[in-house]
């Protein structure tokens, strides 16, 4: 499915000098997100530095959200993760999309402005009402997890 997403340009280069966040493919999930620093980024091993992506979304429906994803590339051959792992975009959060970029390596690693760093995936929320229960109706699974059904 398509959505219509509302975004605000922040940077001036995007649009212009670097493209907008687009899908690479017909059928890619995720959008590439670029690094809109101002000069090149040198990350130590073990650093993490919040940079920003040059754009502002606003989700408006409280039935979708949206990640923010490692590229696989760079997250295995380079080491190029987040700081939080995975980045959750809230539907009323309207500020800077900002990335964590987290060097989780053993080298050195330099990030030029511009650079597609990690990606931007839509997903349907579904928002709990918790209920009190004192008891459960009981299932297959019962209370059995973390490797009660083996690895084999
Ligand atoms: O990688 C990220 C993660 C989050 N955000 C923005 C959008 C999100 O809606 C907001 C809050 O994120 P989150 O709820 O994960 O962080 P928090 O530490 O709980 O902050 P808050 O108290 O503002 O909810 O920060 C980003 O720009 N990039
Ligand atoms: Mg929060």
């Amino acid at each position: 499915m398509t959505v219509e997403i509302q975004f605000k340009r922040l940077d001036a280069r995007l649009g212009s000098e670097f493209p907008l966040p687009d899908y690479a493919t017909a059928h890619s999930a995720g959008m590439d997100l670029r690094a809109m620093i101002e000069a090149p980024l040198e990350l130590a091993p073990g650093d993490a530095e919040l940079v920003p992506t040059g754009l502002a979304i606003h989700i408006g429906d409280p039935g979708l959200c949206a990640t923010i994803l490692p590229r696989s590339g760079l997250g295995h051959k380079h080491g190029l993760v987040l700081g939080n792992l995975v980045g959750l975009i809230d539907a009323d959060y309207q500020g800077p999309l900002m990335v964590s970029l987290w060097n989780r390596g053993k080298k050195p690693l330099t990030i030029s402005p511009g650079d597609r760093v990690a990606q931007l995936v839509f997903l349907p929320v579904a928002r709990a009402a918790l209920r009190q229960v004192d008891e459960f109706e009981l299932s297959a699974r019962g209370e059995g997890g973390f490797g009660h059904t083996g690895t084999r």
